[in-house]
């Protein structure tokens, strides 16, 4: 067992965040990207589905306090994190979808302390933390690789690991597996399974929210359905497989 929330072999039950969001609106330039959305969940998995640009990233963005509500409150565990950024910290990590994005530093170690530093560890503490997690991840010998000779997967690897050693309540997942091969993909998805804290995953793909909890599908800026993925992920792959026959790819927004 590690104390970075993953660990290897057996699954035990992941602990959910509350997630509380209330009549939330979110605008830019008199443009509604999100209307009335309000959902209350504690669901340990929770999976947010819909279309390219149906809102799931605005929403995961709210949710972490990146950005805040036009109208409307968005809290987790009670807390608003756009208010309150030090919580945000320790309440939820994210994984977007390229990691080039997400790494700042040359070498895995020093993108890990990073986030260690940043939730206030000292140095010392830092570095030993990088390195339990690279060890519980059986990536010891990671610590001095070069960021830039790591292939796509394994930089997605070393943001995992970075946002694990920080051990947040919940993490947000914004597609992080687009264009990683099949078997990359289901070893992260591995890892991921073992995280003891709340998962809340933006995919385009219901196959990887089957083992899920509770499901969010965003139609529009609003939400179509949520529940249980064995009641919602049946109704969106029909509406989605209704939607492939059509030719709404040529309409163009105002
Ligand atoms: N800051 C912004 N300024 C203008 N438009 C925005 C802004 N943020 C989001 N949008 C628009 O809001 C809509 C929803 O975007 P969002 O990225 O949340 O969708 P998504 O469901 O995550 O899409 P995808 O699946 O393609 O990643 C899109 O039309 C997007 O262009």
């Amino acid at each position: 067992m590690t104390m970075d929330g993953l660990h290897t072999g057996i699954k035990t039950a992941a602990v959910g965040s509350d997630i509380a969001l209330t009549d939330l609106c979110y605008a830019v330039a008199g443009k509604s990207i999100l209307s009335d959305v309000s959902i209350q969940t504690n669901a340990a998995r929770v999976g947010i589905v819909g279309r390219n640009g149906s809102g799931k990233s605005t929403l995961a963005r709210l949710i972490a306090g990146l950005i805040t509500p036009t109208s409307g409150t968005a809290k987790v565990n009670g807390k608003d994190l756009f208010k309150n950024r030090k919580a945000a910290l320790t309440e939820i990590g994210i994984l977007f979808q390229n990691p080039d994005h997400q790494i700042i530093f040359p070498t895995v170690e020093e993108e890990i302390s990073f986030g260690l530093r940043q939730i206030g560890q000292p140095k010392e503490e830092a570095a030993a933390k990088t390195q339990e997690t690279l060890s519980s991840f059986g990536k010891a010998h990671w610590a001095e690789a070069y960021i830039n000779t790591l292939s796509q997967g394994q930089k997605h690897l070393v943001c995992l690991m970075a946002v694990a050693a920080m051990a947040p309540k919940a993490i947000i997942l914004d597609e992080p597996f687009t264009g990683l091969d099949i078997p990359t993909k289901a070893q992260l998805n591995r890892y991921l399974s073992q995280y003891r804290g709340s998962l809340i995953h933006i995919t385009h793909d219901p196959a990887d929210l089957t083992e899920y909890d509770y499901v969010i599908w965003l139609e529009q800026g609003a939400v179509q359905q949520t529940g249980h993925p064995d009641d919602v992920l049946p109704a969106y792959v029909a509406r989605m497989n209704e939607l492939g026959g059509s030719d709404d790819i040529s309409d163009l927004s105002d």
